[in-house]
Formats: C-alpha cells, sequence, structure tokens
C-alpha cells in the first residue's frame, strides 16, 4: 500500500474547473435490436483516474467498457479519449487495452510468450520485445516463471500474466472486466492493492467494470452507479456511501435504514421530518425539500446508536422500541429494533471493548438516536 500517501488525496481533477477530460462519453446511447443497453449516457473521466463502473448484471457497464475499447459501436453519441473522436478508429489502432475476466491466456504458451504475444503481432523487433517483456515480468513480480505455461500457476499468478500482457502494449489506458473475478477473497483483497500500486506507478487511466461494491470502493478514485444504461451518481467512494443522491444509490451500496415520511419544517438548511413511524427527524439538508413534500431519509446502521437510557442531548434524534433480533460477530453487534410503529431499524455498533457485562438483550426495551448529520434526506 506504499503509493496510498497524500498524492492520492489530493488527487482530485474532476473538482478542478480548469482539468480537461481524457475519456467523454457525450449523450452516448447503444441499442442492440429495440433494446436499449446504454442510454444517452454523459460521463468524463480523468487521466490517472481509477474509475469503477458499478452496477448490477445487465445494466450496461461492459458494454460501455467494449464501446471504449472498440468492440461494439455507439448508436449515437461520441466518445473522446485524450481529444480526438475515438468512433472510426479500429480496437487495434486505439490507445486502450482491455483485460478480460477469463484472462484467456494462451494454454500451451510460456509465461514469457503470452505477456509477449501482442508485441509479436505489432511486429516489434525481437530484442525489443525481449527487454519489454523482461521490464513485465519484474512490474508484475513474475521473473522467475517466465518458462512456465499458465497450468503451472497459481489463479493469482494468472491474473498478473493477464495485466502484464494488457499492460505490454503500453496503452493509455487499461480497461478491466471483472478482474479479480477468478480470484478467492483473500487474494483478490490482496490483488486490489497491487493493482492500485501498480496503476499509480505507470500513471495509467484504469476503467474497472465490476459488481463487487467493497472491490469498487477500495480501489477507485471514483465510481460511476449505473442502472438500466444510465448513470445514476458519479462520486468518490465516500460521497457515494455517506451522500447517495438517490433512494437507488443508498439501497444499492451497502446496507441501509430508509424511513420515509414527509418534511414538516424547513429552512436554514435543516429540515424536520416526520417519518410514517411517527418519528420526527431533524437534520442536515442542503437544499431541503419544501414543507409538506414527501421525502425519505437514509440512515446506514453504523450510524444509530442503541441504549437503554434515552439520550439527553437535544440536538440528538431518538426513538424508543424493542430489540427484535441481535446478531453477534465478535468485532460488533447488529441490534434489529422494532419502534412503536412496528418499523424495524437495523443498528450496528462496535465492541470495543471485550468483555461486556449486562449486555443488551431481546425483548429489552431501547432508545435508538443519531446525531443530525448522520443520515441524508431523500427527495425522490
Ligand atoms: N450483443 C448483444 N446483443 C443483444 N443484447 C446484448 C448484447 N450485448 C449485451 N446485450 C444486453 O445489453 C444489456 C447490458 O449488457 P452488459 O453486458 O453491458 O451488462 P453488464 O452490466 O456488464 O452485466 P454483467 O455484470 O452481467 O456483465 C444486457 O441486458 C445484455 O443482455
Amino acid at each position: 500500500m506504499k503509493s496510498l500517501g497524500n498524492i492520492r488525496r489530493s488527487f482530485a481533477p474532476w473538482a478542478d474547473p480548469a482539468a480537461k477530460p481524457f475519456i467523454t462519453f457525450r449523450n452516448v446511447t447503444k441499442k442492440f435490436g429495440d433494446f436499449t443497453a446504454v442510454d444517452n449516457l454523459t460521463l468524463d473521466i480523468y487521466h490517472r483516474e481509477f474509475f469503477a463502473l458499478l452496477g448490477a448484471s445487465g445494466c450496461g457497464k461492459s458494454t460501455l467498457l467494449r464501446m471504449l475499447a472498440g468492440f461494439e459501436r455507439p448508436t449515437s453519441g461520441e466518445i473522446i479519449l485524450d481529444g480526438q473522436d475515438i468512433a472510426s478508429i479500429p480496437p487495434y489502432k486505439r490507445p486502450v487495452n482491455m483485460m478480460f475476466q477469463s484472462y484467456a491466456l494462451f494454454p500451451h504458451m510460456t509465461v514469457e510468450s503470452n505477456i509477449g504475444f501482442g508485441l509479436r503481432q505489432d511486429g516489434m523487433p525481437k530484442n525489443e520485445i525481449a527487454e519489454r517483456v523482461a521490464q513485465m515480468l519484474k512490474l508484475v513480480k513474475l521473473e522467475q516463471f517466465a518458462k512456465r505455461k499458465p497450468h503451472q500457476l497459481s489463479g493469482g499468478q494468472r491474473q498478473r500474466v493477464a495485466l502484464a500482457r494488457s499492460l505490454a502494449k503500453r496503452p493509455k489506458v487499461l480497461l478491466l472486466d471483472e478482474p479479480l473475478g477468478a480470484l478467492d477473497k483473500k487474494l483478490r483483497e490482496e490483488t486490489q492493492f497491487e493493482l492500485m500500486d501498480l496503476q499509480q506507478d505507470l500513471g495509467l487511466t484504469f476503467v474497472v467494470v465490476t459488481h463487487d461494491q467493497e472491490e469498487a470502493m477500495t480501489m477507485a478514485d471514483r465510481i460511476a452507479v449505473m442502472s438500466h444504461g444510465k448513470v445514476i451518481q458519479v462520486a468518490t467512494p465516500a460521497e457515494i456511501y455517506e451522500a447517495p443522491n438517490s433512494r437507488f444509490v443508498a439501497d444499492f451500496i451497502g446496507d441501509v435504514n430508509i424511513l420515509d415520511g414527509k418534511v414538516s419544517a424547513s429552512g436554514n438548511g435543516k429540515i424536520e421530518l416526520v417519518t410514517n413511524d411517527g418519528f420526527t427527524v431533524r437534520t442536515a439538508s442542503a437544499g431541503a425539500p419544501a414543507s409538506g413534500s414527501a421525502a425519505g431519509f437514509a440512515i446506514r446502521p453504523e450510524k444509530l446508536k442503541v441504549s437503554r437510557n434515552a439520550p439527553t442531548d437535544a440536538t440528538v434524534n431518538a426513538a424508543e422500541g424493542e430489540v427484535w433480533d441481535i446478531g453477534y460477530l465478535g468485532d460488533m453487534t447488529v441490534f434489529y429494533v422494532k419502534l412503536g410503529s412496528g418499523k424495524v431499524v437495523k443498528a450496528s455498533m462496535l465492541n470495543a471493548q471485550r468483555e461486556v457485562e449486562n449486555p443488551i438483550a431481546y425483548d429489552e426495551k431501547v432508545w435508538v438516536s443519531f446525531g443530525e448529520t448522520a443520515g441524508v434526506v431523500l427527495k425522490d
């Protein structure tokens, strides 16, 4: 994790009005017959960004990637790469390379000939190929495996060969379609950090497709959450999680409690919402909806506190309930608390102390509370 320092924290070209996007999808639509896989989508991706496309199966993320790679043509709209409309450029001439989920290594070729394959296709001189392949082997730490065949490697090593092969031609953009899909959980997690290091060391732009939200949250500078061929929100992982722009995103990413209700007072960046459960929620909300309008309130389980006594702080929102279910997970305990109305909310609390004397138990009367900035108002 060497490169995840301050440099990365200040990397935010999307927030700089003077920064020019490296890749732009402008009003891109892709139809298969009368089915719309990508729907009038506009999106900017910046140079050196690690960008993730996240969404449920069939939402159009691979189609978007394949259009960038040149395997599919948009039905309408433009794709601009480094200032150039790439519609008429064939895949092999684009400064883009794609790494597939299946890796597609040639089984009869050694690791080094797999890595050098694209370079031989391009007619690169032999000595240069050898030099480049050696560089790539070093990069992915597979020098001692150069002469092996793919079946003599572990899943993680095969993944690194595929990565080396897609990087060998030095593309400006690497597209990765579920790159870690074939790895087990532990190896996946390790490889996520390797990928991030590699991307930073090489100064490349990565666009990765995944349906694994944890993976997207870990690796990406920004995430585009997609649904039915549209981008619903593009933001940093923290913004996506803490400030989802819609019910869809709040629900799609992580665990969430959504309380529906009506705005009873609104102004000065704050609103009061009476939920259908009869719970009055006072919360900060920029661009708050008007009094009388319907709204939802989304709050993550870890932002809810469960206690025996009513909180005394007047700025805190609190409601009484009864412990309906408890899940003890070791590091944390998950409480399902049934509010007066019958609505069950989920609260997760870290078990920071090892011994808990007299822990909160089933059927106990408890208070659920949270602060003014703990959740977000959903206007849709
Ligand atoms: N060549 C094709 N012909 C017809 N329909 C297609 C074609 N390719 C993709 N589709 C459809 O377009 C939609 C989007 O497909 P796409 O592969 O982009 O989804 P995805 O979000 O990548 O899903 P997954 O995570 O399952 O790969 C799907 O409903 C799919 O069936």
